[in-house]
């Protein structure tokens, strides 16, 4: 007879299912967009009740769909979520972030020129935060590293009439 794998070492079912959807999943890659007031403060939102990380604080944006430009997101995304036409905007900072989940390319783009006030089109709580305040703002857990890049450049927000 052969010799059947020892139950107590195999990994239990929930873990299996888990690593399976990270391996088998591909990262959505997010486009994100950090947009500055006069003052240097930069416009968080609030994820709603019954999406992924719900409650946790994100620039705003969303998915890049199949053919999709990565600036044609992040102006679709904002003209969807905030009601404002971008311009102009640079990639600012990009890596991949491992949720326990799901795992996100999170792609954050400075908005160097846009149109309009940015108000909240699908009803996320909004607020423009001082950058040396993002660390309490309760960010999620992917943004958090994007704090430095975002101190860099919040002189040249200042310094620069959008
Ligand atoms: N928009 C955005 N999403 C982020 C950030 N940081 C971060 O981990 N995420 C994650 C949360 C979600 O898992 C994913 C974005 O998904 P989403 O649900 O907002 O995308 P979407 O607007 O295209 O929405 P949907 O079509 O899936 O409803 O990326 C961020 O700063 N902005």
């Amino acid at each position: 007879m052969a010799d059947r794998p020892d139950r107590t070492t195999r990994p239990p079912p929930r873990f299996t299912r888990l690593l399976r959807m990270i391996v088998q999943r591909p990262p959505a890659h997010v486009l994100a967009g950090a947009i500055f007031d006069e003052q240097g403060r930069v416009l968080i939102a609030q994820r709603p009740p019954g999406k992924h990380l719900a409650g946790g604080w994100e620039f705003p944006g969303g998915k890049l769909e199949p053919g999709e430009e990565r600036i044609e997101a992040l102006q679709r995304e904002l003209d969807e979520e905030l009601g404002i036409t971008v311009h102009s905007a640079e990639p600012l900072i990009c890596y991949e972030h491992h949720y326990p989940d799901r795992r996100v390319v999170l792609d954050l783009w400075l908005v160097t020129k846009y149109t309009g006030t940015p108000q909240s089109l699908e009803g996320q709580p909004l607020q423009w935060v001082a950058v040396n305040d993002l660390e309490k703002a309760g960010l999620l857990d992917a943004d958090k590293p994007m704090i430095p890049a975002l101190q860099r450049v919040e002189g040249w927000a200042l310094g620069c009439k959008m």
